[in-house]
């Protein structure tokens, strides 16, 4: 039977290029066996319990219950750098837009016509005068795949570059150019920078992670970016400080009632990410993930999962989400042994509460692996139980 992939928003072409007709519908199922998604809120959308895997493509997962998902045997991925040039191009973009006033002096030269129309652009300038971003400080909270990319970019750009990221992954920290300047706390950070711009995921912990506190402990007239996520800001301690004169302007990628319309914000409708590289970049990568999973088990990318991956190199395997509790091996292969079924290979990984076994084994009658399949499921920790079949 052919396995469905039920897309939610818009999702490349390209991206529903990599599942072959032979093996996959896109969209045709009820009951599909993976999604492939962008922004849904999969806090408000039922996904059965046949769905194997949710694929998101671009970085953050806020919006999915990873723990439901996990006790539903859901595998949760995302696709990690994907659209970060694609930020790190609107980021710099705007902090030159911050500073220079091109809108409104775009949209008055549109207005000004006529013989004298030289005489008169030439005239009405002075009053779009800006100033420029070089030599300025640029804070970076956050350097991941968007972060670093920001603080490089500004670097290169004759920028001040302070960065803040007490997780920076290993992979991180050795793509950071050692030049650039890191804060211990935010709190070094912040008097320093005439603009700071947030990278990090939403998270219960990085809720509020900017409210009145912070904001005071940045500098006179300095410009907050917010291209992470809603919620991270404390929105109504952003309108306080801007009408207080002490925040200059505030940008971000996320509207709400209470800061659209407001005269010092700069609201973009969640464009972070839309570009046609990028949307690609996600689609396909969302894809490939999703195939390597649904046909050999192997985990990548998984933000609820460890990464696991073995070659699959014998007629069956087994797949097995579990929780992460002691004995779970000992119990999977005593069963496998009572059924006289030999191992060829295996692996078991954890993260957090869950655990991931796959175990690879010969050619069993079909009768055989459905006893097994059942037998493993009695388990009370086991949570899903799959059989895959080597097509070799
Ligand atoms: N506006 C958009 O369209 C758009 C596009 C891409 C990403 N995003 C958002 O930006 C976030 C970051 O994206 P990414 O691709 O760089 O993710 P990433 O996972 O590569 O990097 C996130 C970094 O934030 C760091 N971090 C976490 N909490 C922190 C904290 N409290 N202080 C400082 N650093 C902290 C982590 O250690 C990590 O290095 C995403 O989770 C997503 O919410 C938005
Ligand atoms: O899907 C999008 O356009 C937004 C993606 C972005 O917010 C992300 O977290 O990667």
């Amino acid at each position: 039977m052919k396995m469905d992939i039920k897309t939610y928003n818009v999702i490349a072409q390209q991206g529903l290029d990599v599942f072959p007709t032979e093996k996959y519908t896109v969209n045709q199922s009820q009951k599909p066996t993976a999604l492939l998604i962008r922004s849904q809120d999969m806090h408000k959308t039922h996904f059965g319990t046949n769905v194997l895997a949710i694929a998101r493509a671009g970085a953050g997962v806020n919006n999915i219950p990873l723990i439901e998902a996990a006790n539903n045997g859901t595998v949760v991925f995302n696709t990690p750098g994907s659209n970060a040039n694609a930020v790190k191009e609107l980021i710099i973009a705007l902090l030159v837009l911050a500073v220079r006033p091109v809108v409104p002096a775009a949209a008055w030269a549109k207005k000004v016509v006529g013989a004298d129309v030289s005489l008169q652009t030439e005239k009405g300038k002075n009053h779009f005068a800006g100033t420029e971003i070089q030599g300025k400080t640029l804070g970076v909270i956050g350097l991941g795949n968007v972060g670093s990319r920001v603080a490089q970019a500004a670097a290169n750009l004759g920028m001040r570059v302070i960065g803040y990221d007490p997780y920076i992954s290993v992979e991180h920290a050795w793509k950071v150019s050692n030049q650039l300047p890191r804060a211990e706390k935010l709190a070094q950070l912040l008097p320093k920078c005439d603009f700071v711009t947030i990278h990090i995921p939403y998270t219960d912990k990085n809720r509020d992670l900017i409210t009145a506190k912070e904001l005071a402990l940045m500098k006179d007239q300095a410009i907050l970016f917010n291209y992470s996520r809603w919620g991270i800001v404390n929105e109504d301690d952003v309108v306080v400080a801007l009408n207080q004169k002490h925040l200059r302007k505030y940008v971000t990628d996320f509207s709400s009632n209470k800061i659209v319309g407001h005269p010092k914000i700069m609201i973009t409708p969640h464009i972070g990410g839309t570009t046609q590289e990028a949307e690609t970049n996600g689609a396909v990568m969302a894809a490939q993930t999703l195939r390597k999973y649904l046909e050999t088990g192997n985990i990548v990318n998984s933000v609820n999962f460890p990464t696991v991956e073995m070659p699959f190199e014998s007629p069956v395997r087994m797949t097995m989400i579990h929780q992460n509790v002691p004995n779970m091996v000992g119990r999977i292969t005593t069963i496998l042994a009572n059924d006289d079924i030999n191992i060829d290979n295996m692996i078991n990984k954890s993260r957090g509460q869950f655990a991931y076994t796959v175990i690879d084994i010969g050619q069993q009658p079909a009768e055989q692996l459905e006893t097994l399949q059942k037998e493993l499921l009695e388990i009370p920790e086991v949570i899903r139980v799959r059989v895959l079949k080597n097509e070799f």
